[in-house]
């Protein structure tokens, strides 16, 4: 994962929790890296260790965390340089989503080596999603879930995401219903 992910986690548990509960975290995830460097490209399992040792710092579900972190990573990338990049994606749910896909290639023309997951979004019914999420990185759909919340947050769009279908359980990719309602 590019360095921006793990950054990001930085910046939420500071902000969140405090520098010293930050500097336990890198410490019990055995993370020696005191600033990461966004365009740097890290291995997984490094994001892998810092979400588990938040985990237990915190005494949270790594779900939870996962989750927390998703809803964090869509208003900081807006924030940190990629809001042109997310508004250009899209003014609705559907629409955005849609366009995941392309917002990805166009990253990864600047930045080669990112390895970005694909997804694929049908209006099943009004106000109804099912969102296919395929990747080659296991156990992150609840950070989906929490990317489709953030995403609410975003778009003034209320949204539940129920997971239906999962890799966990055998599945060969996860899947979401969305019931969303533009405010
Ligand atoms: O791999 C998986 O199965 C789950 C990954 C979920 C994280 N994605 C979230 C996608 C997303 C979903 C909903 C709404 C917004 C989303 O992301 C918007 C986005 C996506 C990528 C970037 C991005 C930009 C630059 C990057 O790398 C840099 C950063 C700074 C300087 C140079 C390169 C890396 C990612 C920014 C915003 C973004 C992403 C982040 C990093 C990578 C990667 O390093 O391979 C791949 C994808």
């Amino acid at each position: 994962m590019y360095g921006l992910v793990n950054k990001a986690i930085h910046d939420m548990v500071c902000a969140r929790f405090g520098e010293e509960t930050w500097n336990e975290i890198q410490r019990k995830a055995e993370v020696e890296i005191d600033t990461f460097i966004s365009m740097e490209s890290y291995p997984d399992d490094l994001t892998h260790r810092l979400v588990k040792a938040a985990s237990l710092v915190l005494d949270l579900p790594a779900s939870a965390i996962m989750q927390a972190f998703g809803e964090f990573w869509v208003q900081y990338t807006s924030e940190e340089g990629y809001g042109e990049l997310m508004a250009m994606s899209g003014d609705t749910l559907p629409e955005f989503l849609q366009n995941l896909d392309d917002l990805h290639t166009r990253v990864g023309v600047s930045f080669p080596k990112l390895q970005p997951p694909s997804f694929a979004c049908e209006e099943l019914e009004e106000q109804t999603l099912h969102l296919h999420y395929h990747s080659h990185r296991d156990g992150l759909a609840p950070m989906v879930v929490g990317l489709v919340k953030g995403l609410g947050t975003h778009l003034n769009t209320d949204v539940e995401v129920t997971q239906t279908q999962s890799k966990s359980d055998g599945a060969d990719h996860d899947e979401f219903t969305i019931q969303y309602n533009p405010n």
